[in-house]
């Protein structure tokens, strides 16, 4: 099963491996025609009603491909304001082959006749809310019309995810839906089909750039609304904390404080201004600090965890009770993360180990980047955290869904680059679910990595990394204006 949201995050990474949208639009259409076949015999009159986006492209696809049928293709909607490319493209491709195209103005003057089958292909998953006209009243004339309905990929104004509809919707007897199931079919009337419209399994194996399109951020949002994080770390090093800090600035958060031993306090300040810093008395962290940690980390939606923390016994046992009590979410990296798997807490944890500190948390690697995703998953699973376990190939698992991620190089062997990650982890995790958090970060982390790379080499220091991540994380369009 596969959600709307996922299904445009695979199209997407689909389309980054090399297989692009319009490809695949072919083989829905192929999909669609081979169903009718399978419906209606040879010579059968068949109405395909076309919406225009790249639901209604699936049809004209679908047109050229049943030429033993009587096909009318009707557009709700003028040709002009087709919203794809790839379905315009497939309209007039339709036009200059003479097909039996018909354009409706108006949704009365709809006349399907009386057909053997109706092809629905109005709207699919790019869709949400109440039908709209044309829309609607041309539902109610399919669902008027006793022939039967074969819709393409979800019902016209069934949501695709629940499968409620909030105002009309078509009632189809047959269903043709692509690449996986949706959870909203399963409830219906109809009969569905699920067909392989040859998506790569890569396309959902390894997070790539559609995996990025949790990230929305609302124009109306207020300062904090996208992410308030504490991060915990220093005391033996300076630059880590800051590091992660400036990291999840850049991967977008709001607000970043930096709870720190007072030793190191005015090193973390003096690298940023956009740093609020909070000193703890003394040169490392020490159970005395943990209620005052405890305070501040109350109202965040984020709290990372360990960088530049060492491992200080004292500053384990502080680790520790902190995580007895702590019931948010935390990004746990370095030193801190091998107490993880002795404490018993009700905080939602992100680990983000390399294959060491993983070892050291009592999991176990692989050479093999296949065996190893195995290996992680069965401990996440053991420890019932979300890991993301760093390397050439970075894997993160929760226990039950595990993906990879194939960006960065071998620059960032560099040290520091583990800090950064966990501040993108940081600022992510304060506003997705942990496991959409830790695979965008592994993702825009060696994206970063790689824009860097690509201008200085091998030149590559952990500094450069969150001036770049803003580009590696831009989906474009997103800022208004711009
Ligand atoms: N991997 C994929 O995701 C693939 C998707 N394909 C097809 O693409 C479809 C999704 O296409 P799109 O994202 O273009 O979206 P749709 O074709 O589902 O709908 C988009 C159109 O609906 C309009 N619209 C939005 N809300 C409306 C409402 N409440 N009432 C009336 N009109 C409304 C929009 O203005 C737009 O013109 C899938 O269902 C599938 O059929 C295939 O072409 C190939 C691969
Ligand atoms: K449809």
């Amino acid at each position: 099963m596969i959600t709307s949201r996922r299904m445009a995050a695979v199209d997407e990474n689909a389309e980054a491996l090399g297989v692009p949208r319009k490809q695949l639009m072919e083989s829905s259409g192929n999909a669609v025609a081979r169903e009718v076949r399978s419906l209606a015999d040879d010579g059968a009159t068949v109405a395909i009603v076309a919406g225009r986006g790249n639901n209604g492209g699936d049809a004209f696809v679908a047109a050229r491909f049943l030429k033993a049928y009587d096909v009318t293709v009707h557009l709700l909607g003028r040709p002009e304001t087709i919203s794809t490319d790839i379905a315009r493209e497939n309209w007039e491709a339709l036009q200059h082959a003479e097909f039996d195209t018909r354009v409706v103005r108006d949704s009365q003057t709809l006349d399907l006749d009386d057909p053997d089958l109706v092809v629905d292909a109005m709207l699919g998953t790019g869709v949400t809310g109440e039908l709209r006209e044309p829309e609607a009243s041309a539902a109610e004339a399919m669902n008027r019309n006793s022939a039967t309905v074969l819709a393409v990929d979800v019902p016209s104004g069934v949501d695709a995810d629940t499968g409620d509809s909030e105002g009309v919707a078509v009632d189809a007897d047959h269903v043709v839906t692509f690449h996986d199931g949706k959870p909203g079919l399963s409830n219906l009337r109809a009969t569905v089909v699920v067909s392989d419209i040859g998506i790569p399994t890569a396309a959902e194996r390894f997070v790539g750039p559609g995996d990025l399109n949790v990230v929305v951020r609302d124009p109306a949002s207020h300062k904090g609304d996208n992410g308030d994080i504490l991060v915990v770390g220093g005391g033996p090093f300076s630059g880590a904390p800051a590091l992660s800090a400036q990291a999840a600035l850049r991967a977008g958060a709001d607000l970043v404080n930096v709870a720190c031993p007072e030793d190191v306090a005015d090193a973390v300040r003096g690298y940023s201004e956009n740093l609020i810093v909070h000193d703890l008395d003394g040169d490392h962290l020490r159970p005395a600090h943990v209620d005052e940690l405890l305070g501040r980390a109350e109202s965040k939606d984020a709290v990372v965890l360990g960088p530049g923390l060492g491992s200080a016994d004292e500053t384990l046992d502080a680790v520790e009770q902190f995580f007895a009590e702590f019931e948010g979410t935390a990004v746990v990296d370095a030193d801190a993360l091998q107490v993880v798997p002795e404490v018993d807490t009700d905080a939602t944890l992100v680990c983000t180990p390399h294959q060491g500190e993983l070892q050291k948390m009592g999991g176990e690697t692989a050479d093999d980047w296949e065996e190893r995703a195995e290996l992680v998953e069965v401990f996440a699973g053991d420890v019932g955290q979300t890991l993301l376990v760093k390397g050439a190939y970075d894997i993160v698992s929760d226990g039950e869904q595990t993906r990879v991620s194939r960006t960065g190089n071998a620059g960032m062997t560099v040290g520091g680059t583990g800090d950064v990650l966990a501040g993108v982890t940081g600022a992510l995790a304060a506003t997705q679910e942990p496991f959409d958090a830790a695979c965008v970060a592994a993702w825009a982390n060696g994206h970063a990595g790689d824009i860097v790379a690509a201008e200085r080499g091998y030149g590559l220091v952990s500094t450069d990394l969150p001036d770049a991540l803003p580009k590696a994380m831009n989906r474009g369009g997103e800022v208004e204006g711009v």
